[in-house]
């Protein structure tokens, strides 16, 4: 089946186009011919039972996965019309422009300031006060400023799991990405916390473009613009978040989003 959203309108603009991607994990197949669009400006949703792959798709959105021997994609992602599956990518490049945050919060264990201050040395070369105004940007961009501005030289590490990771979105946002990648950004996390971070996905996605995978298909419903169904390694719908919730086109779609699988 033809799984590539159709209910785009036609002058989207896409970030990224996967076609015909396969993942490997050594002789395990972890992703089946993933075909679709990741649109520019939006928030696509990655829903599906544990073990679906959808934590594989995400990691080849960046090459996380090049990290680990034994793991290998075949197939196209277009980044812009760059596929940046290619051997010649420049990985530390690809990684600025498509910025990943985990799901446990993962700040370094230097202050507050050096957490963001720290990957924006690696791509730019900032004066003292063009680094302060970076990092109250991104600190505001991750609504964590106010909490955050009278204890900059504090450890990361002394923050809470919430703010914890908004530093980690604040990192990510620091080095001005295009791509956003979000795995299960809110599942070690309390409600308010998760509201806080759902509502900045929200305002975030008026200048960058955002995936996420996550567990919640409430969050899904909440946060999105398009949802992907997967299962198995294979995904079984894509689209619209409010036509697939709603009414899904697929059987195992209904059955998954009403509880009767999963
Ligand atoms: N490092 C690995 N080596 C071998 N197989 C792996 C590895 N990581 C994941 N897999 C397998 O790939 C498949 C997809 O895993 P993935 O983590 O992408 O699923 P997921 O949908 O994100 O699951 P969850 O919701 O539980 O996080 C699973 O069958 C998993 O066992």
């Amino acid at each position: 089946m033809n799984t590539e959203n159709n209910s785009q309108s036609s002058d989207a603009v896409n970030a990224l186009e996967i076609r015909n991607l396969n993942f490997y994990y050594g002789s395990f197949k972890g992703l089946k011919d993933i075909n679709m669009n990741i649109e520019e400006g939006k928030v696509t949703a990655f829903i599906g039972p544990s073990g679906c792959g959808k934590s594989t798709l995400l990691r080849t959105m960046n090459r996380m996965y090049d990290l680990y021997p034994g793991q290998r994609a075949e197939g196209e992602i277009n980044f812009y019309g760059n596929n940046i599956l290619t051997p010649g990518q420049d990985l530390n490049l690809l990684r600025s422009r498509i910025g990943m945050v985990f799901q446990k919060p993962t700040p370094f264990p230097m202050s507050i300031y050096e957490n963001i201050a720290f990957g924006v040395r690696l791509y730019e070369n900032l004066n003292r006060s063009e680094m302060d105004e970076r990092v109250e940007w991104a600190l505001n961009k991750a609504a964590l400023w106010t909490e955050a501005k009278d204890k900059l030289n504090q450890s990361g590490l002394s923050l809470s799991g919430g703010q914890q990771q908004r530093l980690c979105i604040a990192r990510g946002v620091a080095v001005k990405p295009s791509v956003i990648l979000l795995d299960e950004p809110t599942s070690a996390l309390d409600p308010i916390s998760t509201g806080k971070i759902e509502e900045l996905i929200s305002e975030l996605k008026n200048e960058y473009t955002i995936a996420i995978v996550t567990h919640n298909m409430q969050q899904a419903a909440r946060v999105s613009d398009y949802t992907a169904y997967m299962y198995l390694g294979s995904l079984i719908e894509f689209g619209k978040t409010d036509e697939l919730f709603i009414k899904p086109k697929r059987k195992e779609t209904e059955d998954y989003i009403t509880g009767r699988f999963g």
